[in-house]
């Protein structure tokens, strides 16, 4: 119970937020309106049960006029005026048009009203790259936001409605089984409303042996998600380094891992198919012997002329309402473990963000500020890694506006760590980087980084492309020897693929000749051209951004020429030391 408890609080958790949020009004006004549509339909189920009734009894006193008039007109009957079929149908699927249009209404603005928050959440403070560093439990951002959010909103409405809806059918056909049924005398002791006893009891032994029969199915269902997932990501990987498989010729293992995969789906589809046959043996038969079962035990006082036809139809239709509203949890069973799972996956995800976000807060790691300063100090950086090896030990260094630094260190030694550590994203360690307040930072990592869309987007990025004229993208494109792109700037393309390594890297040159930033952190950024591409690079950003502050890591020993100074990184200390300036 306890454990329900905390679920149903994860769940309002999750849930809460938009009822309060600004589209609250707008949401409550939906909701209220599919839940008053929602009863509409179990009032018209009622209303039919009636008119049933009335058609039958006409029928069994061979009342033609009556038959016709319950038909297509209406009809005075014993418990009021009857309308025809044509118009209860008519408003019933009016009723059911819109219960559904609504809700879906509501299901796609509460979808996306949640799905932004969480953006926010994930993109604010870099959670998204702290949490793949700090918790890496929680797997699959992707699906989290795009699968288990669409989950979580659709199986809310459809099981919370489902599950009033189901209340108010049980106690609404109770109340007319109630009507309908005499009392009986069991072992001498009389028992009103038997008929609703009977209901009650059969339902919940349904209810019981289905549980007993289906409950493998459980947790079958809920690995086949995970099987399934695990065959889609394997394709996925294959697609996107389709090239690096191609070289390597690696066809018959990608083959062997994704069939392998593919043998988990296949297993457990078989697990699914022996358990669901169980339980339809179990169902099918139930629900066929449901369907006689309160003819047999109404029949006795329709053949002793206690009831008419209309009245033991209606006792047998009345039976099989309730009989179905109580088997609500039975034929719900696999929304409602998928949605406790979605609900567990999704407060995981937002935990770990408001950690992400505390983690921040709280100043843990390099802790990277704005200072109303114009150089950059780094006081007694510590970087660390996740298991506590320690890279850098106490770093205290400055860099003034203006100057031109390599940092340089064998491979593995922390030079780009350093950088991310200055970028305010790497969260093991100590110690403070101040970085000056208001000046404009660009890194070029050591793989640039190419969005999605259009070349246009690729070359201005962060920058909204709308923001930069068209000529200045061309002559940027043009200065990096990139001249050939520049017809293509609106046209999509995976250019990440499409590009060579070099043509990249001149690409993230481009960049930052467009963005003019105040500080430039090149990563290897020249590391994929020759030596005369890279010299021409080096003079370019020279001449076209005189006073940006640079800052390279580079192995190559020809790029000192274009720095002042150098910074070594190696044994766990950082060492400056004066380079004879070059052509810079
Ligand atoms: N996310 C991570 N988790 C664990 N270890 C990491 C992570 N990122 C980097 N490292 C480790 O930190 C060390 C330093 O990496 P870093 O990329 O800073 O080196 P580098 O000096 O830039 O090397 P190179 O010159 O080869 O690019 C390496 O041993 C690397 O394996």
């Amino acid at each position: 119970m306890r454990r329900l408890g905390s679920f149903l609080h994860d769940a309002w958790r999750i849930a809460g937020p938009y009822w309060r949020s600004e589209e609250r009004w707008r949401a409550r006004l939906l909701l209220g309106t599919v839940i008053l549509l929602n009863l509409a339909l179990v009032g018209m189920s009622v209303l039919l049960s009636y008119w049933n009734r009335e058609l039958f009894n006409s029928l069994q006193e061979n009342d033609a006029a009556a038959f016709w008039a319950l038909l297509f007109w209406w009809r005075q009957t014993d418990s009021g005026p009857m309308p025809g079929f044509v118009f209860v149908a008519a408003l019933y699927i009016l009723i059911a048009i819109y219960q559904l249009y609504l809700r879906q209404a509501l299901q796609i603005r509460w979808r996306g009203w949640m799905t932004r928050q969480v953006l926010d959440r994930w993109l604010a403070e870099r959670a998204y790259y702290r949490i793949a560093l700090t918790d890496p439990g929680t797997d699959n951002p992707d699906q989290r936001i795009a699968e288990d959010l669409r989950l979580f909103v659709d199986d809310s409405l459809v099981l919370g409605l489902g599950l009033m809806r189901s209340l108010v059918t049980l106690f609404s056909f109770v109340l007319v089984l109630w009507g309908l049924s005499g009392p009986a005398t069991v072992f001498g002791l009389q028992i009103p409303g038997y008929m609703v006893w009977v209901a009650l009891i059969y339902s919940l032994i349904g209810t019981g042996l289905a549980h007993w029969v289906g409950r493998a199915l459980i947790p079958l269902n809920f690995n086949q998600q995970r099987v399934e997932a695990n065959f889609r990501y394997a394709l996925m990987r294959l697609r996107d380094n389709a090239e690096g498989v191609a070289l390597y010729g690696g066809e018959a293992d990608e083959k062997r891992g994704l069939l392998q995969r593919f043998q988990a789906v296949i297993e457990n589809w078989w697990g699914i198919m022996v358990a669901t046959k169980r339980l339809t043996a179990f169902t099918a038969g139930f629900s066929q012997v449901a369907s006689i079962f309160p003819l047999v035990v109404a029949a006795p006082a329709f053949f002793a002329g206690r009831i008419p036809l209309g009245a033991l139809t209606q006792t047998a239709d009345a039976f099989g309402s309730v009989q179905g509203a109580m088997s609500w949890f039975v034929d719900n069973y696999a929304d409602l473990t998928e949605w406790r799972a979605t609900v567990q996956r999704i407060t995981g995800f937002l935990d770990a963000t408001e950690a992400a976000r505390r983690a921040v807060d709280a100043g843990e790691g390099v802790r990277a500020e704005a200072a109303p300063r114009r150089d950059l100090a780094l006081d007694a950086v510590t970087l660390a890694l996740p298991d506590g090896r320690v890279l850098l030990e106490g770093a205290s260094a400055g860099i003034a506006p203006g100057e031109s630094v390599l940092v340089t260190g064998p491979s593995g030694a922390g030079k780009s760590t350093l950088f991310r550590a200055i970028a305010g994203i790497w969260p093991f360690g100590a110690g403070r980087v101040r970085v000056p307040a208001g000046a404009s930072v660009l890194f070029l990592p050591q793989r640039p980084y190419l969005p999605l869309g259009t070349l246009r987007r690729a070359v201005c990025y962060p920058r909204d492309a709308a923001d930069i004229p068209d000529a200045a993208i061309r002559a940027a494109l043009i200065d990096a020897g990139l001249g050939h792109l520049a017809a293509k700037l609106d046209q999509e393309e995976a250019w990440d693929r499409h590009l060579s390594g070099g043509e990249q890297q001149r690409l993230a040159l481009a960049r930052a000749l467009l963005l003019k930033p105040d500080w430039l952190f090149l990563d290897e950024a020249t590391a994929s051209l020759d030596p005369a591409a890279e010299a021409r690079f080096y003079t370019l950003l020279r001449e076209r951004l005189p006073g940006t502050t640079l800052v390279s890591i580079a192995h190559r020993p020809a790029v000192a020429q274009y720095h002042g100074r150098a910074l070594r990184l190696q044994d766990g200390r950082l060492q400056d030391g004066r380079l004879q300036a070059g052509p810079a």
